[in-house]
């Protein structure tokens, strides 16, 4: 059976599978993968690895993205060609309301795009919308988890530094399209920054996919730059948690 260009897999090592969980960050994938039963690893290239996982007897994948809008495009399109249809992205996030507190979770409804890899999909007037069934089985999950997420609109930038306006940068400065952008999104209610979602909510939402995300806040931009190690550990299991109950959900529908 042949493998897609990328990541490593075939249909057959799928199983099936119609629901994929895409993390960021690789290393996040085994841990995913061990909260379902018989989890078993696919492949590892480049900054995707996969495995296989199985929620009340039905297969779900677990793919890493890699930082970013173009190796997420790339991860999710080669999912969608071995007959995945609903992602849930997992990721860690900066928060920039002051209400929303380090070891929160928020689910994005539709995302700010920052990025450029979205505008290969869709021209910007289209909206980086998150699927309704998806939301809903996320902050259905969170909930019954015992969170309360935030849910709303994140900004997703193609950079973590310039983009998401910080100074602390060999330049010390930011362009002049960025200078005073975390205050104007904090006015219009914006919650916080990641660097997938705008690619990955617009890629779905205008190919007939559907995709909703979850992140754990590891910092608050109004009060600290740098997270601490053991509330981002504490905090990336809430959002874990959370994203497989919500794929429970997704494949019982599916
Ligand atoms: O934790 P992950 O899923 O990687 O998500 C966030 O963390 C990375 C930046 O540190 C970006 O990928 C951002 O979106
Ligand atoms: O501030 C943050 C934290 C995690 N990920 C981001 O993209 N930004």
């Amino acid at each position: 059976m042949s493998s897609v260009f990328h990541l490593g897999l075939d249909k057959e090592m799928l199983q099936g599978a119609n629901v994929a969980i895409v993390p960021g960050d690789p290393e996040r994938v085994k841990r995913i993968a061990e909260l379902m039963d018989n989890p078993t690893p696919l492949a590892s290239t480049r900054e995707f690895t996969s495995y296989l996982g199985f929620l009340d007897g039905k297969p779900v994948v677990i793919c890493s993205t890699g930082i970013g809008g173009p190796s997420t495009s790339i991860a999710v399109e080669e999912l969608a060609q071995l007959g995945v249809n609903t992602f849930l992205r997992v990721g860690t996030t900066g928060a920039i309301q002051d209400y929303v507190n380090v070891g929160d979770v928020i689910v994005t409804s539709g995302s700010v795009r920052l990025d450029g890899a979205s505008q290969h999909f869709a021209p910007l007037e289209f909206p980086a919308v998150a699927d309704f069934a998806c939301t809903t089985a996320l902050v259905n999950a969170a909930n019954d988890l015992g969170h309360q997420p935030h849910v709303g609109v994140t900004a997703s930038s193609d950079t973590f530094y310039p983009g998401q306006e910080r100074y602390d940068t060999v330049s010390g400065r930011v362009t002049r399209r960025f200078q005073g952008s975390m205050k104007e999104w904090q006015e219009m209610g914006v919650l916080n920054y990641e660097m997938e979602s705008a690619t990955l909510l617009t890629q779905c939402a205008s190919q007939k996919l559907y995709a909703g995300c979850v992140a754990g806040v590891i910092v608050n931009r109004t009060q600290q730059e740098i997270p601490d190690e053991a509330t981002m550990k504490a905090t990336e299991t809430s959002a874990v948690s959370i994203v497989v109950e919500a794929a429970r959900r997704m494949v019982a529908e599916s």
